[in-house]
């Protein structure tokens, strides 16, 4: 299995050369040359199979033969015996055809955690063999970060940064960050928003002098480990619920477009998906775009879904690129463009592509507070404001067959955003008992402004004495 970039300059690789490098050197982002699939009955011998296994059936597609298949399958035993929830990501029904995919069991309680303990694993296997020691970096806008720092703290082989935007994002998210005591992790408030951490990441990774002096590597989904082990759960929802006989439509609250990306991948390796609705807050580029074409970046507001107060969608350019069949120039010169312009012009036949699975919604934060209320009122269920934006937006869907049912990825535990759940609904979520008590612990990050050559100064430090 090959990866080429979307930007058709950088040289094909391998699956774990892709790993380790993030961004390609061209800017583009990696991608199998070809897509994989399975037949109708290997996605319907999933149905009753533990999560691990179809996680390592489906990682193993995109890994070839990079990793013998019984250490990828032991790798996913021990990713998914982190979680809390013996399904790992499991589904519980909302109401008549609708339903929540449970994706916050793992040990931060939100989405993040099921790519990334994988993820964690993965890079050890990778630097143990190579004796090499990483410079991990990655942009948070609250969940990615504390994933990622619970998944590589004290590993041997890598050291990780995590920016995260000042004062955006929540408390509970912060301290999942702040409050590791491990000499290889640090943590960094940007003044700025999520957009500039991101981009400040991206110019870390095309300055080649930079990037080879600290061996930098990314976790942001970037990353194509990311996107693929997001895939798995589609695949053990489908089947939940009938697939592949049956469709089933995800509604997915979207901020970077990894996991609604990852629900494509998902379809491309022959998952039946009926559609993929881009539930978004005030930030709205995705709902925007899939409604009328056009690409356009808006100025970043907050909202009480932080986690997804994102106006540059990193992986929108894998789906550009296969919406433009493959058209690496293209790719580059429109990504490149909108770097300068903020605004793609998608190309109508492009269009016509993202709409025959693609659609999106913006939820207002009325809105997204009502759902919670509602939902708590008529199913019991607490949700978090980023799940109450799926929840909204499922109430939108249209499908020609009214049968098929909607599944709103839930993506993150409300204890999460307590203040949010609590104006909404008036009660404070409880913690699972299995989450450490973070709120008393001392904190331990850096200050700095949303520039890059800052940043870079801080991690050349942080990498040369750690
Ligand atoms: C809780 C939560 N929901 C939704 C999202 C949006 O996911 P994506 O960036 O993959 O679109 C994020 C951040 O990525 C998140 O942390
Ligand atoms: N919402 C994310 C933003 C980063 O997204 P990623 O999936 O590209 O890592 C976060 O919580 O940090």
């Amino acid at each position: 299995m090959r990866y080429v970039s979307t930007r058709g300059e950088a040289a094909p690789i391998g699956f774990l050369d892709a790993v380790l490098a993030g961004l390609a050197p061209d800017g583009g982002l990696y991608v199998p040359s070809e897509w994989p699939s399975f037949t109708k009955a290997e996605i319907a011998a999933f149905a009753g199979q533990p999560y691990a296994k179809v996680a390592a059936a489906v990682m193993g597609k995109f890994v070839g033969n990079d990793i013998p298949a019984e250490i990828l399958a032991e790798m996913c035993e021990e990713a998914y015996a982190t979680f809390a929830h013996s399904a790992v990501t499991p589904v519980k029904q909302l109401g008549p055809n609708r339903f929540l995919l449970e994706l916050f069991h793992g040990p931060t309680l939100a989405f993040k955690d099921v790519a990334m303990q994988l993820l964690g694993r993965l890079y050890d296997y990778v630097l143990e063999r190579q004796s090499r020691k990483m410079t991990i970096i990655c942009a948070t806008s609250g969940d990615t970060g504390g994933a990622a720092v619970e998944a590589f703290r004290g590993r041997k082989n890598a050291r990780i940064v995590a920016l995260f935007p000042e004062g955006r994002i929540s408390e509970v998210q912060r301290r999942f960050m702040t409050t590791a005591t491990d000499d290889n992790v640090a943590c960094v408030s940007i003044l700025g928003s999520f957009d500039d951490c991101q981009a400040i990441v991206k110019q870390a990774f095309q300055d080649d002098q930079f990037r080879h002096a600290v061996d930098l590597s990314g976790v942001n989904s970037i990353n194509w480990a990311r996107i693929a082990a997001q895939s798995v759960y589609y695949f053990t929802a489908a089947v939940a619920l009938g697939g592949p006989e049956r469709p089933v439509a995800f509604v997915v609250p979207t901020g970077n477009f990894g996991d609604a990306y990852a629900a494509f991948v998902a379809s491309k390796l022959g998952l039946p998906i009926a559609q993929i609705t881009c539930a978004t807050n005030s930030n709205d580029i995705l709902a925007r775009t899939f409604e009328e074409g056009r690409y356009a970046r808006g100025a970043v507001t907050a909202t009480q879904s932080p986690a997804m107060d994102i106006q540059v969608a990193s992986n929108f350019e894998r789906l550009y690129f296969e919406a433009v069949r493959r058209d690496g120039v293209e790719t580059g010169r429109a990504f490149r463009g909108f770097g300068d312009s903020g605004l793609i012009d998608i190309p109508p036949s492009a269009f016509a592509l993202m709409r025959e699975l693609f659609r999106g919604a913006a939820v207002s934060e009325a809105d997204t507070a009502k759902t919670m209320l509602s939902t708590l009122n008529e199913t019991g269920e607490v949700i978090d404001p980023h799940t109450a934006v799926g929840v909204a937006a499922a109430a939108r869907v249209q499908l020609t067959d009214p049968t098929i049912p909607v599944v709103v990825l839930s993506t993150a535990h409300p204890a999460k955003f307590p203040e949010a759940v609590a104006a909404a609904c008036g009660l404070t979520p409880a913690t699972p008992r299995a989450t450490p008590d973070l709120s008393q612990k001392p904190e331990r990050f850096e200050r700095l402004p949303a520039s890059g050559e800052t940043v870079k100064a801080f991690v050349r430090t942080f990498a040369a004495t750690t």
